[in-house]
């Protein structure tokens, strides 16, 4: 396994700019994750890293050799890459323990590494069967083991489980996370679904508009998004314009301390909280307002509600509480800190089109 290490990559489709100068470290025997929106360039980021394309301008190291940059391009198969596409990879005519095989050398063939890798990807003793003997995911898992037979420098991972229905998907994420730790591989999965990535990767690169905006663990990047735009994409978010005073920020749910201390000390600035952050209570002290909406998911709910100027909020609210139903007149309080950023628009629209499938709600509400 090796580092890959992409700086200011760009790649044009004519007047498209798919991929913007984009920089990205995958250290060695890890996993990242790069979620965006539909067509901010993930899928070319890809193939320019497996060498199906010819990148326009940057560099793409994968361990200690330059395999794209102003002095050539290294074809794809002299890469050490390989790919797991979302669906059909596997040779149907071919048994599982063929498909695996398929490309190692003889000695590796006759060794223990095809045995190995079905074991860890969880299919030990689906040797002999044909891959329309399996279901959806036992091919997925299938065609992760015949990935990393070859111990590969680089696997790359196309929305590999975007075929799955929804109650498979999650299992055959666990079981394909562990083989690729066990096996100590480095790799790259593809996603548009931030529950995914915040639960499989161990470093997650937020791409939007050819760039990647923020790279970071997925507790980090949820803590600490760079910016409001991440902030939403990568959970549920209150954002806030607020009246900043020092280390405290004035906002329409009153005075919250700042996680971090904004350049500007007095400044209209966007502020943000998450939903889990806002408790409610029937009565008492507290920001007044209405529960507008409750979207039950069976561990909690998220309740939108309007404080009484109208501006929309949300509350994540536990299953075990009782819940409000709409219409409800209720009180609000903020536990923590807002997190803030200097640089933005505070009244900005910036939302971005979420898909994700996971269990934390797809929506932002701005106050
Ligand atoms: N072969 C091509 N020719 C012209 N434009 C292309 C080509 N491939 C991609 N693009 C454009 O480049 C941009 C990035 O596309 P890409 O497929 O990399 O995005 P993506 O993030 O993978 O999207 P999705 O999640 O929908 O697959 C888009 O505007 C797309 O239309």
């Amino acid at each position: 396994m090796s580092q890959l290490e992409i700086r200011s990559l760009t790649k044009r489709y004519g007047a498209v700019t798919a991929v913007a100068g984009a920089d990205l470290t995958v250290p060695a025997g890890t996993l990242t994750a790069v979620l965006g929106p539909s067509g901010c360039g993930k899928t070319t980021l890809l193939r320019c890293v497996a060498g199906f394309e010819l990148i326009d301008a940057g560099t793409i190291r994968i361990g200690e050799r330059i395999v794209a940059g102003a002095d050539g391009h290294v074809a794809p198969h002299r890469r050490q890459v390989v790919i797991v596409p979302q669906e059909g990879a596997l040779f149907p005519h071919l048994s599982v323990m063929q498909n695996v095989a398929y490309g190692l050398d003889r000695a590796t063939r006759r060794g223990d590494r095809v045995r190995e890798v079905l074991t860890l990807v969880g299919l030990a003793g689906y040797e002999k069967r044909m891959p329309h003997q399996l279901s959806g995911g036992q091919q997925q898992r299938v065609a992760v083991a015949r990935a990393l037979a070859p111990r590969p420098s680089l696997i790359l991972l196309d929305e590999p489980f975007s075929a799955l229905d929804a109650a498979l998907r999650g299992a055959v994420r666990d079981d394909v996370r562990a083989a690729l730790h066990a096996d100590g591989a480095t790799a790259v999965l593809v996603t548009h679904d931030q529950a995914e990535a915040l639960s499989m990767a161990d470093q997650v690169a937020v791409m939007r508009s050819g760039s990647i905006v923020q790279a970071a663990t997925p507790v980090e990047l949820y803590r600490n998004p760079a910016d409001s735009w991440t902030a939403t994409f990568v959970g549920d978010a209150v954002l806030l314009t607020g009246t900043v005073r020092g280390t405290e920020v004035e906002t329409p749910l009153g005075v919250l301390p700042l996680a971090h201390q904004l350049p500007v000390p007095r400044s209209t600035a966007r502020v943000m909280v998450r939903p889990e952050q806002i408790s409610i209570r029937p009565d008492g002290d507290g920001i007044p307002a209405t529960v507008a909406r409750v979207d039950f998911h069976g561990h909690d709910a998220l309740v939108s509600l309007r404080l009484a100027d109208g501006h929309p909020v949300a509350a994540r609210v536990l299953a075990g509480a009782t819940l409000p139903v709409a219409g409800d007149e209720v009180r609000l309080r903020v536990r923590g800190a807002a997190l803030g950023w200097a640089g933005e628009d505070p009244t900005g629209p910036d939302r971005p089109e979420k898909t994700g499938t996971g269990t934390s709600r797809v929506r932002s509400t701005t106050a």
